[in-house]
């Protein structure tokens, strides 16, 4: 039988002389580890292409060069590895190497009151890249809270307001009567309206930290909202839940501010690019509000 050379497309030179900006793979499957857990994942491995002349770089390289991910703890240090492998092994081809994975982090939630608990998932992007020689990591997540309009709420409080100057109005105070019209609807008329509300967080992290703090930057970011969903509930708990709405009604505005504050004190974040998002029950449209610090487009 005759030995025949594999042909080899990749090597030979193109018809169109044009350098690119990224070529790659998206949507490969592996596993990843982050804080000790094994995830389900995907990855987006991708060079420039940046001999002109060159028709295609080795996809094989850089898929082979993801292997480290399933067994080695997902930090910038491991990054930065993959990536510098990648540029290694397109020595003559690419001077920019990106890597991003795609996942969702489980974490285990308690009750506010009772002693259940229960999981709650959070996506979890992780973008990675050497780009003029300079290495960045930036880390993508969602936070998903209740927020109570103080407006609305302010509009409930006047309601029922005049609702007592109705019904009191010239008799003299009864403790007992008091308690009985404050525990009912008839003296309590309104409830301000609340939604469910998604906090868009984008972070570029210092590369030099041995780990990348997602779960405190979670849980710091549920906390300055004082109001992120609840798992499993009991009664006790949804009152509790009640009572941290009442004591944190926002405004879009006041949630992006909330979570600006805490995201500058928060260890490792260098950089953000936040966006709040109010799902209104008021409106059949959204409140939006974004801020951002240290932060322009690479
Ligand atoms: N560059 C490129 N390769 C592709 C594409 N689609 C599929 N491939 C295939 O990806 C496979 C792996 O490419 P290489 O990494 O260059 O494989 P190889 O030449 O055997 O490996 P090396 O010896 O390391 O270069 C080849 O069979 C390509 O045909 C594409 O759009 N671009």
């Amino acid at each position: 039988m005759n030995a025949l050379t594999l042909p080899d497309v990749a090597s030979q030179n193109t018809l169109q002389a044009l350098p690119l900006e990224w070529v790659g793979m998206c949507g490969i499957a592996l596993p990843v580890v982050i804080d000790g857990q094994r995830l389900s994942a995907t990855a987006d491995a991708g060079v420039s292409l940046d001999d002109s002349e060159a028709r295609g770089i080795h996809m094989s390289r850089l898929y082979l060069a993801l292997e480290v991910l399933e067994s080695q703890e997902l930090n910038p240090l491991l990054l930065k590895k993959i990536l510098q492998r990648f540029l290694d092994s397109h020595d003559d081809l690419s001077i920019s190497a990106y890597l991003r994975i795609h996942t969702h982090v489980l974490l285990k939630r308690p009750a506010l009151v009772s002693p259940l608990s229960g999981w709650k998932s959070y996506p979890v992007s992780i973008d990675a890249a050497v780009k003029n020689g300079m290495f960045h990591v930036e880390l993508k997540t969602e936070v998903i809270y209740s927020s109570t309009c103080p407006c609305s709420a302010a509009l409930a409080r006047q309601l029922i307001q005049q609702k007592f100057m109705d019904d009191f109005a010239n008799k003299s105070l009864q403790h007992a009567e008091v308690l009985s019209w404050l525990g009912s609807s008839r003296g309590i008329v309104a409830t301000p309206h609340s939604q469910r509300s998604t906090a868009y967080l984008q972070l570029r992290m210092n590369t030099e930290l041995p780990d990348i703090p997602l779960i405190p930057i979670i849980d710091m970011a549920e906390s300055a909202l004082g109001t992120a969903v609840q798992t499993a509930v009991k009664r006790a708990d949804e009152q509790a839940f009640a009572l941290a709405n009442g004591q944190n009604l926002m405004f879009c505005e006041d949630a992006a501010r909330r979570l600006n504050v805490a995201l500058k004190a928060s260890p490792g974040v260098i950089g953000f690019d936040l966006k709040v998002v109010h799902a209104e029950s008021l409106h059949s449209h959204d409140a939006v509000a974004e801020s951002r610090w240290n932060w322009e487009s690479q």
